[in-house]
């Protein structure tokens, strides 16, 4: 391992990551990146600060890569090593694989004009194809919104209750009349762990215009409330969309952080939004040691 490993700074609609450039897995290899180092990187005062970690790596170098990729694994250069705040893995992250892509071309590992028709990336999710925006954005092909029942989320003695739904990690999206800004999210809402055995991550939305524009905040599993988030976006505008009798259409999304834009079609979901760089540089050695 390199004494001061490189390291960027960055975030999606402030949905923000620490990203550590390894493509060849000789940097974090073993258990280096263990979920301590994890939490102490994503700490905003000890740390630097960020929603998850997103390491840059060859899915060659991944040792769980074959099992979650299969048949794709030679079709996957990258693949996304993301950990939530806490040091835990997620299938999947929306904002952080549009930022995983921008950061290889700030890298120099891709070239963002060979970009266009978008590159297969390796997740614990499974292969999503990420691409850049002719709007200087990235857009992410999702797959589609996966609906497995009815929850409800306990949240300052009320209950909202919603739609469970899998982006590859799991959702609660509830729409609700409550203004959402008016909610406490400084505490974990409470969920029927039998609907969500892994643990659930729950958006509650405001719709704007129905099966066209919501808003929502979220909590995320493993990391508390966050600006953002790209799969709960694709969560909420799927719940939307089924609350006005649609299986297809393109919804506006507007998170604390930004707004998102998400195109459901019965066979996939598309997120597109901004990816933004910003801070490069080291690792101090002797922060990395204590
Ligand atoms: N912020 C992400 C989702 C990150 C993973 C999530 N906390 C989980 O544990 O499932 C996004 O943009 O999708």
């Amino acid at each position: 391992m390199t004494s001061s490993p490189r390291v960027l700074l960055g975030h999606g609609t402030e949905n923000d990551f620490v990203v550590l450039p390894d493509p060849d897995g000789r940097v974090w290899d073993g258990d280096r990146l263990d979920a301590a180092t994890v939490r102490r990187l994503c700490d905003r005062r000890a740390g630097l600060g960020g929603d998850g970690v997103l390491r840059l790596v060859r899915s060659a170098h991944v040792p769980d890569a074959p099992a979650v990729l299969g048949d794709d694994l030679a079709a996957c250069e990258w693949f996304m090593d993301h950990r939530n705040a806490d040091g835990s893995y997620a299938e999947m992250c929306g904002n952080g694989i549009r930022l995983f892509l921008h950061a290889l071309v700030a890298e120099g590992l891709l070239d963002r004009a060979a970009c266009a028709d978008g590159v297969l990336v390796g997740t614990r999710g499974g292969p999503r194809r990420v691409g850049a925006a002719a709007d200087g954005g990235y857009w992410v092909d999702m797959g589609p919104a996966r609906e497995f029942g009815r929850g409800a989320a306990e949240l300052g003695g009320r209950s909202f209750p919603g739609l469970a739904v899998s982006m590859g990690n799991p959702h609660l999206a509830s729409l609700t009349d409550v203004d959402v800004d008016s909610l406490d999210l400084t505490r974990a809402p409470e969920f029927d762990a039998g609907l969500f055995p892994d643990g659930v991550n729950v958006e509650l939305v405001n719709v704007l215009a129905p099966g066209a524009h919501v808003r929502l905040r979220v909590f995320e599993r493993g990391v508390g409330e966050t600006r953002s988030c790209g799969t709960g976006a694709c969560a909420a505008a799927y719940a939307a969309l089924r609350a006005d009798g649609a299986t297809e259409g393109t919804v506006v999304v507007d998170v604390p952080g930004g707004r998102l834009t998400v195109q459901v079609t019965t066979g996939t979901t598309v997120l597109s939004g901004p990816a933004v760089l910003v801070a490069t540089g080291s690792l101090c050695p002797e922060w990395l040691a204590g």
